[in-house]
């Protein structure tokens, strides 16, 4: 029964979540328990799963930069831009970032309930603004590529003063990955080829560029470059193969 809502969630989750279109004011599952609307969430979920209003990580806090801002406030205005024809709004979209996703997760049976209540989303799991992972993404869905600006955190100290590779390759992965599912549905990683150019200072802000480079049936390979937030140095380059999955392989299904 348990395993069932917990499917049953995942798709709905993936199936409107990942759409992006005309989540707000849908009557559905957990609909009691959701947030007043908020004017500057430019996208909600509106069948959150749990007790508590989830607080969209990828919102502006007092950790950020003036450069993190910066950027922040030039995508979300590209995001807020009419197309001249028909006064439709652009391609651009700000992504929230929640950082619990399911109660119920891999292995083939349900988590205990102590891991259901403690399981965070990997880059989320630091409550201290600015500490680990900021970072924001926006879509573009007509030229199918994303933009993230990340700012790393004291935390994510590799190399003195500069940002460990695996919590690079994460960034990378989140990115690629959010693209690749936003494109072809629920996906897994299969493969991450990374190449490090050159150091990121700890605390500076990079973009994270993404695009589709093609579809095969069930893969989906995306490509990433890391760049300084002026795009003039490049940190590091990427590709990711996405493989598409019916949810229930999650679940051992
Ligand atoms: C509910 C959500 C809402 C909340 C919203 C939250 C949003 C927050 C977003 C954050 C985003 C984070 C993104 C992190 C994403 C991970 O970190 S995923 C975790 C790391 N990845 C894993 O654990 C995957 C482990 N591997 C597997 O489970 C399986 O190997 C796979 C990848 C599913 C593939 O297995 P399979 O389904 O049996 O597929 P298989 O038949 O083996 O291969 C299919 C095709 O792919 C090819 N292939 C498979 N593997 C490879 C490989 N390594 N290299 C090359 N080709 C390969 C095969 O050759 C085959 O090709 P064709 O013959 O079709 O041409």
């Amino acid at each position: 029964m348990m395993l069932r809502q917990g499917l049953h969630l995942v798709r709905k989750l993936y199936r409107d979540g990942f759409k992006l279109t005309g989540l707000a004011g849908r009557q559905s599952l957990g609909q009691a328990q959701l947030p007043a609307p908020q004017p500057d969430r430019a996208l909600t979920v509106s069948s959150w799963p749990f007790s508590s209003p989830p607080r969209d990580y990828s919102l502006p806090n007092e950790s950020w930069t003036p450069e993190m801002q910066r950027l922040y406030d030039h995508y979300s205005a590209l995001c807020e831009a009419e197309t001249e024809e028909e006064k439709k709004r652009g391609p651009w979209r700000r992504l929230p970032s929640y950082n619990r996703t399911l109660k119920y997760a891999t292995g083939g049976r349900c988590l205990s309930k102590v891991l259901q209540a403690k399981a965070r989303l990997f880059t989320r799991n630091i409550e201290e603004p600015g500490a680990s992972f900021e970072y924001v993404v926006f879509l573009n869905k007509q030229e199918k590529s994303c933009v993230c600006v990340f700012q790393a955190g004291h935390l994510l100290e590799g190399p003195p003063g500069h940002v460990h590779g695996g919590a690079i390759a994460t960034i990378i992965d989140s990115v690629t990955g959010t693209l690749a599912t936003y494109l072809s549905g629920p996906v897994m990683t299969a493969n991450l080829n990374i190449n490090y150019r050159s150091p990121i200072p700890l605390g500076s802000v990079v973009l994270v560029h993404s695009a589709l480079e093609k579809v095969e049936g069930r893969k989906t390979s995306i490509s990433c470059r890391v760049t300084s937030s002026d795009g003039g140095k490049l940190h590091t380059d990427a590709t990711g193969l996405f493989v598409s999955i019916n949810v229930g392989h999650l679940f051992g299904a």
